[in-house]
């Protein structure tokens, strides 16, 4: 009788772990990366784009674009990454669009990433997390970007309500943009740069979690000459963080080169491409197969552990 009820409380905790496992970020980036390979596509409104594809620039134009997006990546990437700008530029009507991209990705089952990179003083940080992580949030994604430049700690509210509601965060880490040197590559006290320190903030977080923690890195594709110099290829392959790396395609960077630069971390890497694979829109098909050869090189240059 009593070792009866110990058996079934051992299988409930272990359906409770298992359950809340696979609720966590984490697992089920690991699930989607298995299933459709390492690639994140963005989806990056652009004026240009909007007129290329011969859409009004304005929030209708952008309603169309952002569904003809769904339509092409729903069930084809682990990630998609709209990028917040590109539709809060419309105002209200713009952010409207942004919350139904969102859902409809959800209900195809498709992770979002929303590219929001938020970062301010820690009270004001548990407002804009409020609006994008857990089920109440009314721009509820996957995960967001956050900048970490206010300090780390400033983070914690956002890492927290992530952590409580199976949400993830990537954090800026080493940025694509020429200018991030400035802050990135400085050094602390301790000789640490920037990026290093806040490589290790991530590593501490994700201790003891899978293949991916649900706190991830923003390390841009086109860094590999950084993360050499700055000798961080081992550091991050430690971190357990999945590493978006955006800058495939349209920054120059290639498949093949990501793999290279990232070295011992190129299975932690999720190449983002948002330029490159739109270009092939509006139509449809085109769209989509441009989606599937890029996440074909993608998956052939990182193979998965
Ligand atoms: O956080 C990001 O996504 C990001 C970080 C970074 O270092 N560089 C970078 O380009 N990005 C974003 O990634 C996307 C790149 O778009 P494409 O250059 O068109 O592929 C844009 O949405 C950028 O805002």
């Amino acid at each position: 009788m009593c070792s009866t009820s110990s058996a079934s409380r051992t299988i409930t905790r272990r359906w409770t772990v298992a359950q809340a496992d696979s609720q966590r970020f984490g697992a089920r980036l690991e699930e989607a990366v298995d299933q459709f390979g390492p690639l994140c596509a963005g989806i990056d409104p652009h004026e240009a784009l909007l007129d290329a594809w011969g859409l009004s620039v304005d929030a209708e134009g952008l309603g169309e674009f952002a569904d003809r997006c769904v339509e092409a990546y729903a069930g084809r990437v682990a990630l998609v990454k709209p990028q917040a700008a590109f539709f809060e530029r419309f105002g209200a009507a713009g952010v409207a669009v942004l919350e139904r991209t969102l859902d409809a990705l959800r209900e195809a089952d498709t992770l979002t990433l929303l590219d929001v990179k938020r970062g301010d003083i820690g009270s004001t940080m548990a407002a804009y997390a409020s609006a994008h992580l857990g089920p109440q949030a009314p721009t509820h994604a996957d995960a967001i970007t956050v900048s970490p430049f206010l300090g780390f700690g400033s983070l914690d509210p956002a890492l927290d309500l992530a952590e409580a509601s199976g949400d993830g965060v990537f954090v800026l880490a080493l940025t694509s943009n020429p200018e991030g040197g400035q802050v990135q590559h400085a050094r602390g006290d301790d000789g640490r740069t920037v990026a290093e320190s806040i490589i290790a903030a991530v590593t501490e977080r994700n201790a003891g979690e899978g293949r991916f923690g649900d706190t991830g890195l923003v390390v841009g594709a086109t860094t590999g000459k950084d993360i050499a110099d700055l000798g961080l290829a081992e550091a991050l392959a430690a971190s357990r963080a999945p590493l978006l790396a955006p800058g495939l395609g349209a920054q120059g960077a290639t498949a093949d080169g990501i793999a290279r630069a990232f070295g011992p971390a190129a299975g932690l890497v999720l190449p983002t491409s948002s330029r490159a694979i739109l270009a092939a829109g509006p139509d449809l098909s085109a769209l989509r197969d441009a989606v599937t050869r890029t996440a074909g090189e993608v998956a052939a240059a990182l193979p998965q552990p």
